[in-house]
């Protein structure tokens, strides 16, 4: 964790003040409509099913006031009971097209988060390398995972109940209005008294919804790196520290959430009183009118259910409007990842490499620098080529530029000043899917995934045949352990690897890069040193690996070393000397002094 973050989460006041900060809207919520639209069948039957629910739930009051003045009122229970029979006939209908709108709408929710949540993850691998420079990945997961439940569980039956609920006011003021305009004057002047304080403060909480999840992301991405680096925390015996920043954290997300329920509680409750007292005032003015003459007892009676059936949907809906700031916050935060445009991206017009790979490199006049071009240069008018089948190896002190060299030519970030090709053609002119084909890296600290270890080697090429993977590992020396295990090539070696020795991985890794046969070979080799048996083993697997490859390697191992066809010395972003090892060695200087520093070779200078 970073300070600034480290600063930032524990620091619950200012989460609380973030919460109280300015009230935000629904918009956000608008970009959730591309993906609804994509299902213009369900839409069309959801709302058709949400129509004939809401207006058989409409007619029951009607037939009720219809059944009053004409059955009870006359005495007439041949008329009530036909009216019975009707609103039995009514009920299957709207029982029928509720059940059925609550199903489709359900649907449509889970479709389109599974959709969201399929777009934000192909989206963020696509971002660059800078992207996750200046982003947590636990932060980002959060919004992957934590964010599309919000919305999953809330599109789906908030949506329903919203879509009925305005439904139901409509249709419930325009049956008022048929049955009596002078009670629906009364309620249309009192709405707004209740309408406009209820909008108000709903406004405010799509703010503090936003800030709560943002609280909760910062918790997410604590525990997953502190889960991470559990060995390192143990090791460092910082269980109590952690434990203390991860519950300080969590507690001003409480105290954040808090302050939310309690916004939203007052706001039911705003809405219940208001209501309830509006209707109070429209039972008495209604029974003046009855009493008047002006309108009959069924029509007070049809009109009061109406006006209930419309308080009803009105507090319904301030309740989805609450949790609908949620979603509005949620969907925000997804949205700001789809939003992210990748600053590399492939040319309008690529470049096709050469069918047959030459395997060629050229740094022309290189200069990198993290912060863009106004930025410290990190790498300073690099030049050096590689020929096909040679091997090139970089050395410098740390800091010096070596990893940044393997990333440039990746493409991770592209260079600030002059140019790299591969088969003599710049890489920003060919598509990034052409580029990286040409490599196989090999990283200092392999990644190993969670999977088996047949699928670990498969991963650069996930079509290979069984044949194909067995023979990759018999030239990575990894079939030797692999006999050993109880499940062969499917066993699951747990995340990270964290079942193999530093050196099975190293040769896992190697087995990956063989199987995935390109013409370029990175590597970043170890710096941390392995029993002698493993490391003769890790060699002669990249001796297999190396064979007939163009290789550029971070090196330091002596072997390696020796048999560069060149030695580039970077310092400071320059290269600073080249040669062979030989050549280096007899003219002294800086190379000859940073090999005894650097490299496990004191005896060979
Ligand atoms: N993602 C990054 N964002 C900003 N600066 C970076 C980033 N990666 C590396 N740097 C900086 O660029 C410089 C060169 O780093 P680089 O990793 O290329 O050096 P190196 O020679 O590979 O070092 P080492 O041998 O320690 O791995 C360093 O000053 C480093 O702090």
């Amino acid at each position: 964790m970073t300070d600034q973050a480290v600063s930032a989460a524990s620091d619950p006041e200012k989460i609380v003040e973030d919460v109280k900060a300015a009230p935000r809207q629904l918009q956000p919520l608008r970009r959730l409509l591309p993906f609804l639209l994509r299902y213009p069948l369900r839409l069309t039957l959801t709302i058709l099913f949400l129509l004939v629910s809401a207006i058989s739930s409409l007619a029951i009051p009607a037939v009720l006031g219809g059944a009053i003045d004409e059955g009870f009122i006359a005495q007439n229970l041949e008329v009530v009971g036909q009216y019975g029979w009707l609103i039995v006939g009514i009920a299957v209908i709207m029982g029928v097209a509720s059940g059925a709108r609550f199903y489709f709408i359900s649907v449509i929710g889970e479709r389109v988060v599974a959709d969201l949540r399929q777009a934000v993850f192909a989206h963020l691998l696509r971002l660059d390398a800078r992207y996750f420079d200046t982003h947590r990945v636990g932060e980002l997961t959060s919004r992957l995972n934590g964010d599309t439940s919000v919305i999953r569980g809330a599109v789906g039956s908030n949506l329903s109940l919203a879509l009925r609920s305005l439904v139901t006011i409509v249709g419930a003021l325009v049956m008022m209005l048929l049955t009596s305009p002078l009670l629906t004057l009364g309620v249309v002047v009192a709405l707004p008294a209740i309408l406009i304080p209820v909008m108000a403060y709903s406004r405010r909480l799509h703010g503090m919804s936003r800030r709560t999840q943002d609280a909760l992301a910062e918790l997410s991405a604590m525990s997953t790196e502190m889960l991470g680096a559990n060995r390192t925390v143990k090791a460092f015996t910082q269980e109590e520290v952690q434990s203390a920043h991860y519950r300080h954290n969590s507690e001003a997300s409480y105290v954040a959430e808090t302050r939310r329920l309690g916004a939203r509680a007052f706001l039911v409750g705003m809405v219940i009183f208001l209501g309830t007292a509006a209707l109070v005032g429209l039972v008495w003015w209604g029974a003046r009118s009855v009493f008047e003459g002006t309108v009959t007892a069924g029509q007070l009676a049809q009109f009061l259910v109406y006006a209930l059936m419309a308080s009803g949907a009105l507090t319904n809906l301030s309740e989805v409007l609450g949790s609908l700031q949620t979603v509005a916050g949620s969907t925000e935060r997804l949205i700001e990842i789809l939003d992210t445009e990748p600053e590399i991206v492939d040319p309008v017009h690529p470049v096709v490499l050469p069918a047959t790979p030459l395997g060629t490199v050229d740094f022309e006049n290189v200069s990198f620098s993290y912060g863009g071009p106004g930025g410290d240069m990190v790498l300073n008018g690099v030049s050096f080529a590689v020929g096909k089948g040679e091997t090139v190896a970089l050395v410098g002190p740390s800091g010096s530029g070596k990893s940044t060299t393997l990333s440039l030519l990746q493409r991770f970030y592209d260079v600030t000043g002059g140019a790299i090709r591969v088969d003599g053609v710049d890489i920003r002119d060919v598509t990034m899917t052409d580029l990286r084909q040409r490599f196989a890296y090999v990283e200092q600290e392999p990644i190993i995934f969670a999977g088996t270890i047949a699928d670990n080697i498969r991963f650069g090429k996930p079509d290979a045949g069984m044949d194909e993977v067995v023979a990759a590992a018999k030239a990575a020396l990894v079939d030797d352990f692999v006999a050993d295990l109880p499940r062969g090539y499917d066993t699951v070696v747990g995340e990270r690897g964290v079942m193999l020795s530093g050196g099975q991985k190293q040769r896992l890794a190697i087995a990956r890069a063989i199987l995935k046969n390109a013409p370029i070979l990175l590597l970043d080799e170890a710096t941390s040193a392995l029993d002698a048996q493993s490391e003769r083993l890790v060699q002669l697997a990249l001796e297999h690996l190396m064979a007939g490859r163009t290789t550029l390697v971070i090196a330091h191992r002596l072997a390696t070393i020796r048999d560069a066809n060149t030695i580039l010395v970077l310092e400071g972003g320059e290269v600073i000397d080249r040669g062979t090892h030989d050549q280096l060695v007899a003219k002294g200087g800086r190379y000859a002094e940073l090999a005894r520093l650097q490299f496990r070779l004191a005896e060979a200078v």
